[in-house]
């Protein structure tokens, strides 16, 4: 392992007392990682929905303003902590901290934690800070469950940034979940796997579709292993030039009280938005079910507009984020304002 002085981003930081409340063991926990739109928030979704009789304490980040995620995880409210605009892994080391103290040393106990960390995410960070002496006593880090994108994992590839990050992702995680399988075919994951086994040598790869695996595999399971992730940490595959998510990404906001036309905005997402959008979702006010929320998703240019809940007693408000790279932001906001219901001129072709 590098002196702690020669790594800036990555080490955990000098919080050396450790916390702990009598009687109460270590709270295991489950981090997720992997790129934009893999499937972190449908493999939390999944876990949450599952039956597995535990209080889990979930720490959602996205990396922008507007936290959407928060957004679409279901039915936790209460245990749901939000970490906005930056990235745990780096920018808000110090939010992950507090927010982890916070639902570790609440009254209420709980049994399990999750953290879905950013697309962006440097794993190496993130998992520096649970193996903070601070914490040893407060929780034990589980496992790493990098979900990864079959059909997008190979988008940009010529961004040699972007491929080592996603390839940092899968190399610190203890299992990897190859998502999406029924958007490819089974020659093209066998390049994946072949991919992944060329740089990183005894990762557990498991395919899924809509990160439908078993509750056994990712809960409470011990994989974490601090030897592997010894051996990572030194593996030249591994080690590069990292570079902070706000050097490497770019992150577009939108907000509007007048409602979206469901068939401009899903048209335009599909044709018009510009390939350095890697990813782009949001909560949507639409014209065609007004009362209705609706979850607009786009990896690449692959979209989905699902209705939610209603609005309720929340005022209708759009709320869309985007993540790319050398994108101009003044015309994304000109394409989604083309999109609002009342706009008569729409270039859409
Ligand atoms: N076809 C298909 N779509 C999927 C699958 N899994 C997830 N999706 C869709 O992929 C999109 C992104 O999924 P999310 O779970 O939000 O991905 P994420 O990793 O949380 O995304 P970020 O947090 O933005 O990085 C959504 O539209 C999902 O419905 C799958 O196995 N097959």
């Amino acid at each position: 392992m590098k002196p702690e002085d020669e790594r800036p981003i990555l080490a955990p930081g000098p919080r050396l007392t450790p916390i702990e409340i009598p009687g109460r063991d270590p709270v295991p926990v489950t981090l997720l990682t992997g790129f934009l739109g893999a499937g972190k928030t449908t493999l939390l979704n999944r876990i949450l929905n599952g039956e597995h009789g535990l209080r889990v304490g979930v720490l959602v980040n996205d990396f922008g303003s507007i936290n959407i995620d928060a957004e679409l995880v279901e039915g936790v409210e209460e245990n749901t902590i939000n970490l906005t605009n930056g990235c745990v892994c780096c920018e808000i080391r110090d939010d992950l901290v507090n927010s982890l103290e916070q639902l570790l040393t609440r009254d209420d106990v709980i049994d399990y934690v999750i953290l879905e960390a950013s697309g962006v995410a440097e794993p190496e960070g993130i998992v520096m800070t649970f193996l903070n002496a601070r914490y040893e006593k407060l929780l034990r880090l589980d496992s790493i469950t990098c979900v990864v994108d079959a059909e997008a994992i190979f988008t940009h590839a010529e961004n040699e940034e972007l491929t080592a990050l996603k390839l940092r992702q899968i190399g610190f995680a203890d299992m990897v979940l190859l998502n999406k399988v029924d958007l490819v075919g089974p020659t093209h994951l066998e390049v994946i796997e072949d991919w992944i086994g060329q740089h990183l040598q005894r990762i557990r790869i498991v395919q899924a579709q809509r990160c439908d695996v078993p509750l056994e595999i990712l809960l409470a399971v011990g994989r974490f292993d601090p030897a592997h992730l010894e051996a990572q940490q030194q593996n030249p595959e591994l080690v590069g030039d990292q570079q902070t998510a706000s050097q490497l990404f770019s992150t577009w906001n939108y907000e509007s009280d007048q409602p979206f036309s469901i068939e401009k905005l899903e048209t335009m997402v599909r044709r018009q938005l510009p390939a350095s959008i890697y990813r782009c979702k949001g909560i949507v006010y639409c014209a065609e079910a007004p009362e209705q929320r609706h979850a607009l998703q786009a990896v690449g240019r692959r979209t989905e507009l699902t209705p939610l809940d209603d609005w309720g007693t929340r005022p209708p408000r759009t709320r869309i984020v985007a993540i790319g790279t050398g994108f101009d932001p003044g015309e994304l906001t000109e394409l989604f304002d083309n999109c609002l219901a009342e706009t008569t001129s729409n270039p859409i072709n």
